[in-house]
Parts: C-alpha cells; sequence; structure tokens
C-alpha cells in the first residue's frame, strides 16, 4: 500500500494537482492547518501544502505554522504552473456575475482582471471550495482550476484570468524526517537574532554563509509576534544539513542566533 498522502483540499484545488504527482493514495483536508495534523497524529504519511507563489509571494500561513505550531520536516517540493479561471453555472453572462469567491492567493494573483470586473471578492479556505460554494448561484463566479469547475459543474467563461503567463506556485511535502542526501539538495531554516536592533546583526549571521561560499536561494522575515521591530528569519541554502561542511555552519548560526530551527534538507526541484 502507498503511503497515504494528505492534500489541502477538497478535490480539485491546485494542492490536489501537486500532490497527485506524488501519489494516487490522497485525502482531502480542508485547511492548511487540518494538513499539518494529520501526519503529526499519524493518519497520514506525508502532506502537501502550497508555500509560495511567484506572484504574490509566501503562504504566510504556512510559515507561521511551520515555525509556531508544528515540528515537521520539508521532506520534498514541486512546483506546477497556475493557470486560473473565472468559473461559472451554465448560461451566467460576465455582466451578471456581482461576487467572486476564491482562495486569498488566487484572488490576489488575478487583481488587474478582478478590478476590470468591478464585483465584490470573497476569500475561501481554497479554491476548489469556492467552486463549490458558487454552484447553482446565478450571479457567483469562482476563481480556480477546471478540474474544480467540472466537479462542481461550472464552466470557464475567461481562461487564464492570472497576471501573467508564468504564475507558479511551490509546494512542499511535509513528514516527520526530511529526504536523505542527494547531492542536489537545499535545507531550509528559520532563526531570530539576539538583538534586532543592532547594528549589523543580521549581516553577521550571514556571513558566515559567504564566508564559506555557501549560495542562498531565499531570505524572508517575518514578524515574531512578540513585539513591533521582532522577527523571525527564513532562509534556503544550497546543500544538505548533514553534509559535514553545511552542518558546521548550521552549528555557528544556532550558536549565535536567540531561536533556531531547521526545516528540513530536500533535493531542488
Ligand atoms: O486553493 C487552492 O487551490 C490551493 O491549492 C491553494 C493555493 C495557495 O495557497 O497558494 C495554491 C496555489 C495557488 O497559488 C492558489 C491557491
Amino acid at each position: 500500500m502507498q503511503n497515504k498522502v494528505s492534500f489541502l483540499g477538497p478535490n480539485g484545488t491546485f494542492t490536489h494537482e501537486a500532490a497527485s504527482t506524488i501519489s494516487e493514495n490522497l485525502i482531502s483536508y480542508c485547511s492548511i492547518q487540518s494538513v499539518m495534523e494529520s501526519v503529526v497524529n499519524g493518519e497520514c504519511d506525508k502532506g502537501v501544502v502550497p508555500i509560495e507563489n511567484s506572484i504574490e509571494g509566501s503562504v504566510t500561513l504556512t510559515l507561521d505554522l511551520l515555525v509556531h505550531k508544528f515540528n515537521l520536516m520539508i521532506e520534498n517540493e514541486i512546483i506546477i504552473p497556475i493557470n486560473h479561471n473565472l468559473l461559472v453555472n451554465d448560461g451566467v453572462r460576465i455582466e451578471d456575475i456581482s461576487d467572486v469567491y476564491s482562495h486569498s492567493q488566487a484572488l490576489a494573483q488575478c487583481q488587474p482582471f478582478l478590478e476590470k470586473l468591478n464585483v465584490k471578492k470573497h476569500f475561501t479556505l481554497s479554491t476548489a471550495a469556492a467552486a463549490k460554494k458558487v454552484e447553482g448561484h446565478k450571479n457567483y463566479a469562482a476563481i480556480g482550476t477546471l478540474t474544480s469547475g467540472k466537479l462542481y459543474n461550472l464552466k470557464p467563461l475567461v481562461s487564464n484570468v492570472q497576471d501573467n503567463d508564468t504564475n507558479q506556485t511551490r509546494f512542499i511535502i511535509l513528514s516527520k524526517k526530511d529526504h536523505i542526501p542527494t547531492g542536489h539538495d537545499k535545507t531550509s531554516i528559520v532563526f531570530s537574532l539576539y538583538d534586532d536592533a543592532s547594528s549589523g546583526a543580521l549581516y553577521k549571521v550571514l556571513k558566515i554563509f559567504s564566508n564559506k561560499n555557501i549560495n542562498l536561494s531565499k531570505i524572508e522575515s517575518r514578524p515574531s509576534k512578540e513585539g513591533l521591530g521582532s522577527y523571525i528569519f527564513f532562509i534556503d541554502l544550497e546543500g544538505h544539513r548533514n553534509d559535514k561542511s553545511i552542518s558546521e555552519i548550521l552549528s555557528e548560526v544556532k550558536e549565535k542566533t536567540s531561536f533556531f530551527k531547521i526545516l528540513g534538507s530536500y533535493p531542488i526541484y
């Protein structure tokens, strides 16, 4: 029996599409948090959630839950192209639409199109949840996948309504352990500085990587939630945490930071 894999559902989400590339034994959950819980409590072996989009940036809920709530490891990543459709019930014309439903990331990725449409926008937990909600309502439309349109009896009135044709989202596969070294890996870490206000504090940490010629492929900060001006830094670096050189660097970073967590080492997609 294949590993059970949870994903942000219901069926027909982009996360469903991403998860389908790794397993046929998929179980849908209605929120990012419940996907993570399903792996922590052993209901599923792995869980797939979105983490970053090329137009809108990070899925901040995923980042925050990984730092503050769950001790899960990133075991792999998947990147897929994202093409959004304006989905409506049979016979609905564009001028009939008063309200559009979708996931906040999806609405944000289609902002110029939605502005022209001049409609009320509503958030749902996923794009497929939006399609489900819109089914049977003549004045509502959803933004989502062609698959969710088919599942919930909606037709694509306009296709490719995202801001640009190179829209992509990166998904992570979460597990209780990360990936063994492959020779072409990256490592995701998070840390906080002892004193955000002192000059050069971040530079001193980043210097550890540059001194050893380690390339960083991502750096981002989020509020630590402990007060204004206090941050958590997310870094993706090239290499596996089990490589001797990387493990030495990570020990040094841990020593120089007030909070440090490894989110996992996994193959670069
Ligand atoms: O709602 C979905 O279909 C999802 O899979 C979520 C999600 C996201 O959170 O980024 C995934 C891909 C797209 O970027 C839009 C929405």
